[in-house]
């Protein structure tokens, strides 16, 4: 197999700059239109993929971004490692405005979006205790120090369903109570949803606020993270270039994440609905056609 790595880019990430044979694609999906078409080339030798998961002019909000369709399309591509780098706000002081911090868990309190590829005929459970991959992630953390930017290793992130911004109860009951880092409203159900297709998955949260929670900052306002934003996704398209001479070539994952459903599935062969199984030909077809 050929590594493939995929970014998907968040709010003010739109393009990424520098691939050879570059074009933007239209992948088709049994789940669904992805958020665009998806820009692929090689970096390095190695093979790149970018999807814009608002879409180019930030067409979808986090609650209808289809998550299901993005991971799928991004699977039948080829893709075997996905970076997603997203805006979000800080719960604490030292994640300043402008900080990359490499997410290691996450708190899911979405509930407006289908989470899973499997269902009513085809029964899986994948374990995400540990949602992100420790490769991935380890490579992410020093292409970024090797670009000077300030990054910090392994953070909570707080999925909230949004589009509105948190309550100030919110807001503390976060991050006084749930020990949580960073706050954001995409991450999930992608994380899971990439576990579920076995891809490698790591997400670098770019702070672009200190959400409503700190004393001496505004409230959030969009304009005031637009201006941070600018600034991340330079730095962010700065690190996801040296990520293919970081990884190299393609290895299976020592984590597991390539493995994930090997043990997954419950619902007997026999009591399959053969529509929800041809649908997950890219997502499951290795251990679904065997
Ligand atoms: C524009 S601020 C709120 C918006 O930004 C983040 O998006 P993404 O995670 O895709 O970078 C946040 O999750 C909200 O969707
Ligand atoms: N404070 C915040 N809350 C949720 N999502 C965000 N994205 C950027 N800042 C955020």
């Amino acid at each position: 197999m050929e590594r493939m790595i995929a970014v998907i880019g968040g709010s003010g990430v739109y393009d990424i700059e520098g691939l050879e044979d570059a074009r933007w694609q239209a992948v088709d999906s049994p789940w669904g239109k992805p958020s665009d078409e998806i820009l692929t080339g090689t970096l390095g030798g190695v093979r790149m993929a970018f999807l814009p998961r608002h879409g180019r002019g930030h067409v979808h909000s986090p609650s209808t971004v289809p998550y299901r369709a993005n991971i799928d399309a991004l699977k039948r591509l080829g893709a075997t490692d996905v970076v997603s780098v997203s805006a979000c706000g800080s719960f604490r002081e030292e994640l300043a405005p402008g900080d990359f911090v490499v997410v290691e868990q996450f708190i899911d309190r979405t509930f407006a979006r289908e989470k899973s590829f499997f269902g009513q005929g085809c029964v899986a459970h994948v374990s995400v205790a540990h949602p992100t991959c420790g490769r991935l992630s380890a490579a992410c953390l020093q292409a970024a120090r090797d670009e000077g930017i300030t990054i910090h290793q392994g953070g909570t992130y707080l999925a909230m369903e949004g589009p509105q911004f948190s309550t100030l109860a919110e807001s503390k009951l976060y991050r006084e109570n749930w020990g949580c880092d960073v706050i954001g409203m995409t991450n999930m159900p992608e994380a899971k949803l990439a576990r579920e297709a076995e891809l490698c998955y790591a997400s670098i949260a770019m702070v672009t606020d200190y959400d409503c929670w700190h004393p001496d900052h505004d409230a959030v306002e969009v304009a005031d993270i637009v201006k941070t934003l600018i600034g991340n996704a330079e730095k962010a398209r700065a690190m996801v270039t040296r990520l293919p001479g970081l990884l190299g070539a393609h290895k299976p994952c020592d984590k597991g994440c390539d493995t994930a459903l090997e043990y997954a599935m419950i619902t007997a062969p026999e009591k399959r609905d053969p529509a929800l199984v041809a649908k997950l030909d890219a997502v499951a077809g290795r251990v679904l056609n065997r």
